[in-house]
């Protein structure tokens, strides 16, 4: 208990520290007027007056909370582009011959670079000009590259899967082609592992605020603590057409490394036509500004939008989910005909979060349900969004509830079973109980077993009450990320089938009875 208070009232000192050293940088919560003559902020750090420090257990741990009541559209962080870490400011600092770093860096992508230098920065340890930035970066993630082969099996679900063997094999490679760059730095033995890499780039992936000027991004101290909420009604407000749109800030990395196929909305919105509402690098002042991006009352946690994403991109790119996602979507295996028998991209063929079919799958259904010769002529119905008849629809909504219906009953677990599993294994504190779980819950022995064995702890004698080790809570962090992500997908498949019967039920109440017992 002693230790415990002694290592919190350390990281009190540090953060203090901290706070200081970004208000000497110019870092500054003051209201717009006073951003220039607002001179205490110095003695007391860079937040209070509009900001404050805190914890929020149920949406991102530490963050950022009003600290007096905020209006929309209310100026409330300005980070200068001197206080930015990018990969330019530290790469220019190293001490090799110039040709020579680029002779080993021309290969890599701009966020590798970033990652090498980063790792390079860590490595000075106490002497490094950012040592007090870098000390309050989180000591872990749960991004999907981070997961080991238990907890990719424990998605289920075989995009996930897929989504996460990608997102490892990606890491793996990018590390490796950056080794030389590594070596020629001098990294120590520690910095130069996988383990380190992952860090690294994981911070990058998280933590970097989008920049016009380089596409890794750049870090942004304190505006890097403002956790996610995803864009809501408040975006589409059109008395607000005077104020800035929402979206923007916190970039993914696979955007960084030139995947252009990720819709995010940083590069969908374009700054010149409609300004970013919650947060986005202004030119004219040279700074990142970030805005309330609704009213906030004193004590609220005051959050930002990252942009769009469904809750694996969440995991691949952020290592959380959200419970309700108003972005999330499901994606489920069609076959060929029914890509073939319509002109729409496969990507806007999915489920939404509240288990709706979206538009284009519902019309592209609607024309595969259509003998093939009546396609052309019924072709501008269905991509209007139009039923085609009742008997097509019902075809339609039978179709989509038994798909939903075998993909639930295909999958290893159901949802009470996931549902008792993560409120079974959020009470774990010992090693006793985890062991004592398999036994409880039988249908989840297998996966029990699998992760004891996973983290070695097949050999812990019973009764020794130890508490589970770090490295234990953080696999069991990531394994709990896995048991809800795959549970969100589940229930919204559970909740499309609730709605396909309700349809059913409103054009042909003779045939809800048939759906059921097909269900089973
Ligand atoms: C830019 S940082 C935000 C500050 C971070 N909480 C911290 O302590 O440094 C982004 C990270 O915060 C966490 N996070 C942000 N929003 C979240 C949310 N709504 N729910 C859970 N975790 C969230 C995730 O770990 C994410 O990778």
């Amino acid at each position: 208990m002693e230790e415990q208070e002694q290592e919190e009232g350390v990281i009190m000192v540090e953060l203090e520290r901290f706070l200081k050293w970004a208000a000497d940088l110019g870092i500054s919560d003051s209201t717009n007027d006073d951003f220039d003559t607002h001179t205490d902020t110095r003695s007391c750090g860079c937040l209070g007056h509009s900001l404050s420090l805190s914890y929020f257990p149920q949406a991102g741990g530490r963050g950022l909370g009003a600290s007096r009541d905020l209006r929309k559209g209310e100026l409330i962080l300005r980070v200068p582009k001197s206080a930015f870490m990018t990969k330019d400011t530290l790469f220019n600092k190293l001490s090799l011959p110039l040709q020579k770093l680029n002779s080993h860096a021309s290969s890599l992508s701009s966020t590798q670079i970033f990652t090498v230098c980063l790792l390079h920065e860590l490595g000075k340890g106490k002497s490094s000009w950012w040592h007090p930035y870098l000390i309050h970066m989180p000591r872990s993630y749960d991004l999907l590259s981070t997961f080991c082969e238990f907890h990719v099996k424990a998605l289920q679900v075989d995009d996930a899967i897929w989504a996460a063997e990608k997102a490892i094999s990606k890491a793996k490679s990018e590390w490796q082609q950056a080794n030389q760059l590594m070596e020629l730095l001098q990294l120590k033995p520690h910095f130069l592992t996988f383990k380190a890499w992952l860090w690294a780039a994981a911070t990058i992936s998280s933590r970097t605020l989008h920049i016009p000027w380089d596409e890794a991004g750049c870090l942004c101290p304190v505006g890097d603590l403002f956790n996610y909420a995803a864009p809501g009604e408040e975006t589409l407000d059109s008395e607000d057409v005077d104020s800035r749109m929402c979206f923007s800030s916190f970039q993914v990395a696979s955007l960084s490394n030139g995947d252009c196929t990720h819709k995010s909305d940083v590069v969908q919105f374009d700054p010149h036509f409609q300004r970013l509402i919650d947060g986005g690098f202004e030119e004219d002042v040279a700074a990142y500004c970030f805005y309330a991006r609704q009213d906030y009352k004193k004590g609220e946690q005051v959050l930002l939008c990252y942009g769009t994403y469904t809750n694996l991109e969440l995991l691949e790119h952020y290592g959380f989910i959200l419970n309700e996602n108003p972005n999330d979507k499901v994606f489920i295996p069609l076959e060929p005909e029914i890509y073939s028998s319509s002109s729409w991209p496969k990507e806007s063929l999915y489920i939404h979060q509240n288990g709706k079919p979206s538009f284009s799958l519902l019309s592209a259904l609607r024309l595969c349900a259509t003998p093939p010769k009546k396609r052309r002529s019924l072709g501008h119905l269905a991509y209007s969004g139009s039923q085609l008849s009742v008997d097509n629809e019902i075809l339609v909504m039978k179709w989509t509830a038994k798909k939903c219906n075998t993909i639930l009953k295909n999958l290893p677990t159901s949802i009470e079973e996931d549902s008792l599993l993560l409120s079974a294994i959020n009470e774990i504190q010992d090693l006793d109980t985890l062991l004592e779980l398999g036994k409880e819950l039988s249908t989840s022995r297998d996966e029990i077993q699998a992760f004891i064995k996973a983290n070695n702890l097949q050999n812990v004698e019973t009764g020794s009450n130890l508490l589970l080790s770090r490295k234990t809570r953080r696999s069991m962090d990531r394994w709990n990320l896995a048991i809800q992500w795959r549970l969100r997908y589940k229930k919204i498949l559970l909740d499309c089938i609730s709605y396909c019967s309700e349809i059913i039920d409103s054009l042909s109440p003779k045939n809800i009875s048939t759906l059921r017992i097909e269900q089973g």
